[in-house]
């Protein structure tokens, strides 16, 4: 498989956005210093390397999953065509990356954390064979790893927020339904080459908690706070890409930061290979309202009372939250520049066309 075990090195000299390294095994001890780099990390840019997470054999399956699913034929596939809640095959083409309705080129295969942990009940949506076959001894262990893996940093960042150690695991729980899943990416190479107005995921915020991503290849890129210039995340053999989502920018006031990230071809050598990545998108408990949790921490409510101008409590749940974001990005339901800012979530458009090289009238934009 191209861009899993055998491909070329990411290269050298490639200008990156270094991340903090933070280790699993230290968070789980309950390691104060590495509670701080996690820390330093989630608020100052959102995004960190994970390593020591324990989670390679469940990666490595997850990757054959992808690679089995996605070589079934498209009439195959379609069978089990993505919804407007977001679960299932997602087929190139099915989602728009702009405000003018251009479509996107990935696949995607978004399997629901309840399907899976019900299988062979269904919750929500039935998945091609390959899936099936790998429910048990693939995708429960990827599952139960991974939330194992967010619940311990949820924990660390709720101590450090000034909330009671379970507040956002509680809100994150196992059994109760959320829109959580296990997503497989395949991104085609771009032989007629590319243009940085043509990024292959949008440049956008997770709207869930947390992600646990993990990467072969290059082709993820920040827009760092303050600059104005996208840059490479250089993967890192063994480690995982963390990176917080609106959920819990919402919950913590604006404490913990949820970064703008895109997905263009990997550089250099590996700019001919289709590329694989996945992840599992840990998000709140569908019924989990998306307000700042002032009652539970001064630091939160303090945070929030500096901020007036933004809106601490959107008024919906973290269901309906997600619901629009998928809904609106979906080539069928758009419309035109409304249908696209609808699918936002707390992006900073102004810093995303700026980095695109437009001028932007800060008092009007
Ligand atoms: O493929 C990647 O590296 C990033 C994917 C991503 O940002 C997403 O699925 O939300
Ligand atoms: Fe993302």
């Amino acid at each position: 498989m191209p861009g899993r075990t055998n491909f070329p090195p990411f290269p050298e000299d490639m200008e990156t956005h270094p991340l903090v390294v933070v280790d699993y095994q230290l968070i789980k001890a309950g390691d104060k210093e590495e509670a701080e780099k996690l820390w330093t990390a989630a608020t100052q840019l959102g995004f960190w390397y994970l390593k020591n997470h324990g989670a390679d054999e469940e990666v490595d399956g997850m990757f054959d999953l992808g690679l089995e699913t996605m070589a079934l034929s498209e009439a195959e596939k379609m069978k089990y065509a993505e919804t407007d809640e977001g679960v299932g095959y997602k087929a190139a083409g099915a989602c728009v990356i702009d405000e003018k309705g251009t479509l996107d080129v990935i696949e995607m295969l978004n399997i629901a954390k309840d399907d899976i942990l019900a299988y062979p009940e269904k919750v929500y949506a039935e998945y091609p064979r390959t899936v099936n076959a790998r429910m048990e001894k693939t995708l429960q262990p990827f599952v139960r790893k991974s939330v194992e893996v967010s619940h311990a940093l949820l924990d660390a960042l709720s101590v450090k927020l000034g909330l009671p150690k379970g507040a956002l695991s509680q809100r994150h729980k196992l059994e109760e339904n959320s829109t959580c899943n296990a997503r497989v990416i395949k991104t085609p190479p771009q032989p007629e080459g590319w243009s940085e107005e043509k990024a292959l995921m949008a440049a956008h915020t997770d709207y869930g908690s947390l992600t646990f991503l993990h990467n072969r290849l290059g082709g993820l890129q920040v827009l760092a706070p303050g600059t104005s210039k996208w840059q490479y995340i250089r993967p890192l053999p063994g480690h995982a890409i963390c990176n917080v989502g609106d959920s819990l920018v919402l919950l913590s006031g604006g404490i913990l930061r949820s970064n703008l990230h895109r997905v263009v071809p990997p550089p250099g050598e590996q700019f001919p290979l289709e590329r694989w990545s996945l992840g599992y998108f840990m998000r709140p408990g569908d019924n989990v309202p998306l307000r700042a949790l002032v009652e539970d921490s001064p630091m939160i409510a303090e945070a929030v009372a500096k901020t007036p101008e933004k809106n601490w409590d959107t008024g919906v749940t973290s269901k309906e939250w997600a619901v629009r974001r998928i809904m609106f990005i979906r080539a069928k339901n758009f419309k035109g520049k409304e249908t696209w800012m609808a699918s936002g979530g707390t992006e900073d458009y102004k810093s995303i066309e700026r980095a695109a090289g437009k001028v932007v009238d800060e008092v009007k934009a």
